[in-house]
């Protein structure tokens, strides 16, 4: 039996959440993404690819930070190019960027309630919006704790709380893992599959094994360009008996790599 993608099941009468085609988007003089087409639906999509393949520049792209120097882009129906359907748009997407600003002296729930406010999370829903988010990351008994006493894991889930205070319909995770110690890992793989049963999540990693455990997709990007997407267990498949890694996914991931590499 074949087995079947979140995209193929996606419901084919709206609007995909993610349609980019001939993407180009610079980061500063450089064009980082360099003609993209990809189609997103509900579910986990993991990206990975090398550094500097372009993962952030794409994610900002996504989360409109930056403008597109070129190509198409529409997020959950719009094109992202309509400035009057901007700040609505704003409003159904979360992120989480690498590095992210915040208030040293804010506290964890004031940092999320903020978030839920920019994002306009009706004022009566947000406190119990911001307790949700924060009891979902595992932050509960620092809700009250100032940001600057939080360790760089606990810091990146007060981050993780704020990009899903919303319930975004589109989400986006910049390397949500970095920091996190092994239990907080497997369990924010849990919420990751938790998240994306209905939305649509995007998360940047260089962790082959988050993928493979997490995700319903692979995508693979490399100098700007999506050089593969497919289901998580193909990676392990074409790691079987080649490449290099410590397990199949990640000798998977060299391979897909070097291949293109050799064919460019
Ligand atoms: N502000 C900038 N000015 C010039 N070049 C930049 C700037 N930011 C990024 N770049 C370049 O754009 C390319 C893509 O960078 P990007 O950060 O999107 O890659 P990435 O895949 O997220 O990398 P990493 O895995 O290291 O985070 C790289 O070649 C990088 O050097």
């Amino acid at each position: 039996m074949r087995a079947v993608s979140a995209d193929e099941l996606a419901p084919s009468t709206e609007a995909w959440p993610v349609q980019a085609t001939g993407l180009r988007v610079k980061a500063g003089s450089r064009l980082a993404v360099d003609g993209l087409d990809l189609t997103l639906g509900p579910g986990v999509h993991g990206l990975l690819g090398p550094n500097g393949a372009g993962k952030t520049t794409l994610m900002r792209a996504l989360a409109t930070v930056v403008r597109p120097e070129d190509g198409r882009l529409r997020l959950l129906g719009r094109d992202v190019r309509q400035r009057k359907t901007l700040r609505t748009l704003r409003s159904r997407l979360g992120y989480l960027p690498q590095q992210f600003g915040f208030y040293p002296k804010f506290t964890v729930r004031d940092y999320v309630e903020y978030m839920a406010w920019l994002r306009e999370v009706p004022t009566t829903a947000v406190p119990a919006a911001t307790q949700r988010a924060i009891d979902r990351v595992g932050l509960t008994g620092r809700a009250d704790s100032r940001l600057r006493s939080l360790s760089g894991g606990m810091l990146r889930r007060a981050g993780i709380a704020q990009a899903i205070v919303n319930e975004p319909e589109l989400l986006l995770l910049d390397e949500p893992t970095v920091g996190l110690d092994p239990g907080q890992r497997v369990e924010f793989r849990e919420l990751l599959r938790d998240l994306g049963d209905g939305s649509c999540v995007l998360v940047s990693t260089h962790l082959v094994e988050d993928v493979v455990a997490a995700c319903t997709n692979v995508l693979l990007l490399d100098e700007g360009r999506l050089v593969f997407r497919g289901l998580p267990g193909e990676l392990a498949r074409l790691g079987a008996s080649d490449g290099v890694g410590d397990s199949a996914a990640e000798r998977g991931y060299s391979v897909l790599l070097r291949e293109h590499r050799s064919a460019a």
